[in-house]
């Protein structure tokens, strides 16, 4: 006797336990039925068990994923395996709110469901559990997280100027186009360039005219960029480009109109308009380049060229 007054305290707990343990707990027969549903459920949804019980799933939630949810219930049943959705593969399956007072500005409750074929006692898998943990706290911290180190690694590779590569990136970046051409042969071409007399314009405007006059020239370069191409900040007042699959002509072009534009605007600065040229010297892909190095020097050399035969001008390099 005592045994079964055991038995029937425990039943109760477990009854009392399933209605307030802060999972979703859901049972659903063959047809997609709903013949359990927690008080979480009824807490997220609004929807009391009573309201619920007999009724169609995908009738009474018509926002769920209804062919995806249920190839993965038929596969639980032919398997007799249970299956787990994780938030990263899909963020929820019940639409909820997310009440968490941490992580409040998560607009909904993540969550993480597991499957779980119910069988009958004869053996027999008549019935589906739906188990919904709400794991928003771990799902917004791994967000934030992913998102603060996409934002390092960006700053880490980015000139705070002029928004374009920094050296040492747009370095990395040059050695990746080396390797490629070594390997696929395709043209590319380097072009370096920098800003002419900029020491008088610090000298006449000031430095911080300077530093406009360099964003200024960073973001016509890079209206002019297509998305493989590869632009920085090389040095003060110095920039580099890698340009891909285009031949030293080709990048010729490319130079000529980027210089065309810088010669024809201005900026305004303290009342006054700011007039710069650009010097630019390109070096294209070819047999007599050994390495990176010589690339880059190369490309140099033809931009020391530009200055020396009188400025605003591109120099293509040749031996
Ligand atoms: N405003 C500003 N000036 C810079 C920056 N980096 C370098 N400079 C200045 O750029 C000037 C470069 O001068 P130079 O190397 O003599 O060359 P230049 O006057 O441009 O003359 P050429 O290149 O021969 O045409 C120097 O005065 C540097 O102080 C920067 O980030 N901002």
């Amino acid at each position: 006797m005592s045994n079964d007054a055991d038995l029937m305290n425990e039943l109760h707990w477990l009854i009392d336990m399933v209605q307030t343990i802060e999972v979703g707990l859901v049972v659903l027969d063959r047809n997609f039925n709903i013949a359990l549903w927690n008080g979480f459920m009824e807490n997220h949804s609004g929807v009391s068990p009573n309201a619920i019980k007999g009724k169609n799933l995908f009738e009474e939630f018509p926002e769920l994923p209804a062919a995806w949810l249920k190839k993965k219930m038929e596969s639980v049943y032919l398997l007799k395996n249970r299956a787990f959705i994780s938030w990263e593969q899909r963020p929820f399956v019940f639409q909820f709110k997310n009440y968490r007072p941490i992580t409040g500005r998560a607009e909904f409750m993540y969550q993480n469901v597991t499957l779980l074929p119910l069988a009958s006692l004869t053996g027999q898998i008549t019935h589906i559990s739906i188990i919904v943990y709400d794991v928003t706290d771990v799902a917004v911290n791994k967000l934030q997280l992913k998102n603060a180190n996409e934002r390092l690694e960006h700053l880490s590779q980015t000139d705070g100027l002029t928004q374009l590569h920094n050296r040492r990136h747009w370095q990395e970046c040059m050695n990746r186009e080396y390797e490629r051409f070594n390997r696929y042969g395709d043209p590319v071409s380097l072009v370096m360039f920098d800003i002419d007399r900029f020491k008088q314009v610090n000298d006449e405007h000031g430095h911080v005219a300077g530093d406009k006059v360099i964003q200024h020239i960073a973001h016509l370069l890079s209206q002019s960029l297509r998305e493989t191409d590869c632009a920085g900040r090389y040095g003060g007042e110095e920039f580099a480009v890698v340009l891909t699959g285009t031949t030293a002509e080709e990048a010729y072009h490319f130079t000529e109109r980027l210089r065309e534009k810088v010669a024809s605007s201005a900026i305004q600065f303290g009342g006054k308009s700011i007039q710069v040229t650009i010097s630019l010297g390109i070096c294209g892909m070819d047999d007599f380049v050994d390495n990176e190095s010589q690339w880059l020097a190369c490309a140099d050399q033809a931009l020391y060229q530009a200055k020396q035969q009188g400025r605003n001008r591109t120099v293509i390099y040749s031996e």
